[in-house]
Formats: C-alpha cells, sequence, structure tokens
C-alpha cells in the first residue's frame, strides 16, 4: 500500500480545517472517492449526471430519479438576453475564465439567489447553464455567430458542450470522454477552489458568489489552469526526443513543470492512468503520432528525473486538444464539473455552518512610534 504524504509546512499543508462526507483524496497514499465510491468504478460506469446528482442529493439516483434529474437540467440551457447582451460586450481575447466568472457573476444578479431553501433549483441551473455560458460567448467572440443553446440535442453535459461549441452532436466516443473528464474533475475535497468557495459560503453568502469566487482560485495555472498550460508545453515538441531534451533543460533551470505533482498525492494522481487511457485512444482514432507519445515521455522523464507524476491535468490537454477543443477552453471545461463539488461543499457548509476564520501568525515590528507626515522619510 503506497504510503500517504507527509504533509506540513506552509499553504495549511496537512492541518484540517473542517469536515466533510464527500469525498477522500489520498487516504491511503493514492485513493479517490467520492460520497464512498471510487473513481475508478464511477469513471466507468456512471453519467456525471449521476455522479453530480450523488454529490449534491447524497445518493446515487435510480433510473426514474436519473431521468427527471437530466430532463430538468435540459430545460434550464436557455441564456437569458441580459446575459447574452453582457457576454456580447466581452472582447474576443479575453481570458474564457475570465468569461465564466463574469458570466457565472452576472447569472446571480438576474437570477438572485433569495434565500438558501432555493440553493438545488440555482446550483442545477448553473450545472446546466455553464456549457452555454462559455460556447455562447465563443462562438460570438470568434465567428459573429450567435447560436441558441436550447436547441441542442445531447441529453448530457458533456455532449451539450461539445455540440454548442462545434456545432454538430458528437460522436459516442467524444460524448464518452466528455463524460470521464467531467466526473474526473467533479470534486476533490478541500483544494484551493473549493476552500475559496467554502470560506465564502461560511459568511452566509450567495451561491453565485461563492461559485464566482471559486473559479478565480481555479484559473491559477498552479490549480485548473495546469492543463492548459501542459498544453502549451507538449505542443512545443515534435518527438519523444525532443521532449525529453526539452524537459532536461527545463529542469536544469529549475522550472515548473505543469500538469505534474500534487499537494496530496505522493506517488500517483488516480485520474491519470484513466484520462491517459482515454487520450491514448483519442491518439488512435485521430491518427496522432506525435502529442502522445511526446506525453508518455513527459511522464517517464519526469517520474525518472524527479519521481514527480502527472496529476489529473497532464493528460486531460492531449485528449482535448484530439477532440477539437481550443486550448483556451481547457479550464472552463474544469468549471463545469468542479460546480458540482463546490456546491457541494457550500450545501455542507451550511449545513453545519460557523464562519471560516484562522488566525496568523504575526511577523511584523513589535511597535512603531507615530510621525506625522512631514517627518517621514
Ligand atoms: C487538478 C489540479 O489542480 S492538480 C494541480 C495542478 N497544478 C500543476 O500541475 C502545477 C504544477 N505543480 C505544482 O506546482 C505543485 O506540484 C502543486 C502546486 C500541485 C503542489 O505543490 P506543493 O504541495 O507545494 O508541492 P510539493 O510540496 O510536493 O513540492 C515538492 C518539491 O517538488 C517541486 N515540484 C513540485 N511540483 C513540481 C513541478 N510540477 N515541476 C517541478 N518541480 C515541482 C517543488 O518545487 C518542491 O521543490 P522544493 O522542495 O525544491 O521547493
Ligand atoms: O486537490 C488539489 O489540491 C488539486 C486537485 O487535484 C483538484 O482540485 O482536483
Amino acid at each position: 500500500m503506497a504510503e500517504a504524504k507527509k504533509l506540513g509546512g506552509a499553504g495549511l499543508r496537512g492541518q484540517v480545517a473542517g469536515e466533510t462526507a464527500l469525498c477522500t483524496v489520498g487516504k491511503t497514499g493514492t485513493g479517490l472517492t467520492y460520497r464512498g465510491y471510487d473513481i475508478t468504478d464511477l469513471a466507468d460506469n456512471a453519467q456525471f449526471e449521476e455522479v453530480a446528482y450523488l454529490l449534491l442529493r447524497g445518493k446515487l439516483p435510480n433510473q426514474q430519479e436519473l431521468d427527471a434529474y437530466k430532463q430538468k437540467l435540459q430545460s434550464l440551457r436557455t441564456l437569458p438576453d441580459a446575459l447574452k447582451t453582457v457576454l456580447e460586450q466581452i472582447p474576443k481575447n479575453a481570458h474564457p475564465m475570465d468569461v465564466m466568472r463574469t458570466g457565472c457573476s452576472m447569472l446571480g444578479n438576474l437570477e438572485t439567489e433569495n434565500d438558501f431553501s432555493e440553493q438545488d433549483d440555482k446550483i442545477d441551473r448553473m450545472l446546466a447553464v455553464f456549457p452555454a455560458i462559455i460556447t455562447y460567448w465563443y462562438r460570438f467572440a470568434h465567428e459573429g455567430i450567435r447560436i441558441d443553446t436550447s436547441a441542442t440535442e445531447s441529453d448530457s453535459i458533456g455532449g451539450l458542450f461539445l455540440e454548442l461549441l462545434h456545432g454538430k452532436k458528437p460522436s459516442e466516443l467524444h460524448e464518452r470522454v466528455m463524460n470521464v473528464s467531467l466526473i474526473l474533475y467533479a470534486e476533490h475535497e478541500f483544494n484551493a477552489s473549493t476552500f475559496t468557495a467554502r470560506v465564502c459560503a461560511s459568511t452566509l453568502s450567495d451561491i453565485h458568489s461563492c461559485v464566482t469566487g471559486a473559479i478565480g482560485s481555479l484559473r491559477g495555472p498552479l490549480h485548473g489552469g495546469a492543463n492548459e498550460a501542459a498544453m502549451e508545453l507538449i505542443q512545443k515538441f515534435q518527438s519523444p526526443e525532443e521532449a525529453e531534451a526539452g524537459l532536461m533543460g527545463m529542469l536544469a533551470r529549475k522550472d515548473k513543470i505543469m500538469g505534474f505533482g500534487h499537494a496530496i498525492y505522493s506517488e500517483s494522481d488516480p485520474r491519470n492512468v484513466i484520462i491517459k487511457k482515454w487520450s491514448e485512444k483519442l491518439a488512435q482514432e485521430v491518427g496522432d503520432t506525435v502529442l502522445y507519445p511526446v506525453s508518455v515521455r513527459c511522464e517517464e522523464v519526469m517520474w525518472r528525473e524527479k519521481k514527480l507524476f502527472c496529476n489529473a491535468d497532464f493528460f486531460h490537454a492531449s485528449a482535448y486538444h484530439f477532440m477539437g477543443i481550443p486550448t483556451e477552453l481547457f479550464t472552463p471545461i474544469f468549471v463545469m464539473s468542479r460546480v458540482s463539488g463546490w456546491t457541494a461543499h457550500v450545501k455542507e457548509q451550511r449545513a453545519n455552518n460557523r464562519i471560516i476564520r484562522p488566525s496568523a501568525e504575526y511577523t511584523g515590528p513589535e511597535s512603531e512610534e507615530w510621525l506625522p507626515i512631514d517627518q517621514r522619510s
């Protein structure tokens, strides 16, 4: 059995900051479970909507409940006109994570959560409409097209995203990979963005504020933004040999290699083996002979040289790329998924709340004498 990573030091590492019944990360060194279900079982067998239901409602749905839930989500894909107007003002060169943040915040203005009894409906609305927000903006900004986000065939959130992005229903394989990807990204205990959401929830703020703040935390390259950075890295190399030489140079310069390492896992991220398998399948489908082998070589070099392993983000880069998804939309997909985990945590926090307010170790001067402004240097 793998040993749990020794935790301590800066970044609140290793400190228990609250309780959760939602998820275990690296409990035995490598594992990941959502409400007790192993991530591999979920990725092999579940639909993302089933997993969202599990996280948000506390149990796996039966067939009737799942059908009703999917139908409800399908009925919530329409964008309010005022939100479309806002999205149309956002420039083409904006970062899509900023679009998500603004989109979520604007939704909160238009469909405000006035009372916590409305939380489930507000959460379902966000789950259903986030793919519409990002693709509406993207296609308007890049192609000048105003898409109708409710005139869609796909009954899944992953399928919906690809359908809106490409203007046609995705293949079964691509819809399946999106489904797996959304499951893998759905929940991860007290990661930075989820903790952001919980801190916000602990002040008894509204659900859109919690999610808007979480989007901001996920945007950074040390967290969700790493899948985009990983893509930029692997695209630099034309062959595994070039990748090896390039990585050795980066390591010698002590560069950070995005898509590797983890704050909690010590020797592997259980999501990697799953998305890697799907990336390989997609590579075969598109006849790729560069990106996938380059990615595999990066994985080998990083382990050999530094004992650093691919986290969930690394093979997501090639998998998304093979499905024709522009790199800048990678992290917004993470949002479409993680909104389920964030909001499940908000519900959990609200159900047993105390404002989150840790203390700081003071490192400033002991005591300073007040100087009038004209006597200061
Ligand atoms: C879905 C997700 O959000 S997964 C995370 C996505 N983020 C990334 O992929 C960004 C790249 N990775 C990293 O920056 C880090 O590994 C993090 C942020 C994920 C975790 O950070 P930490 O918990 O501080 O890492 P950890 O304590 O294991 O680091 C140990 C050492 O390995 C180094 N290291 C860790 N990850 C990397 C990396 N990807 N590349 C190069 N060196 C690394 C650290 O700099 C540190 O070196 P030091 O002791 O000389 O300072
Ligand atoms: O747990 C973390 O720190 C980061 C991570 O992998 C995630 O949020 O999925």
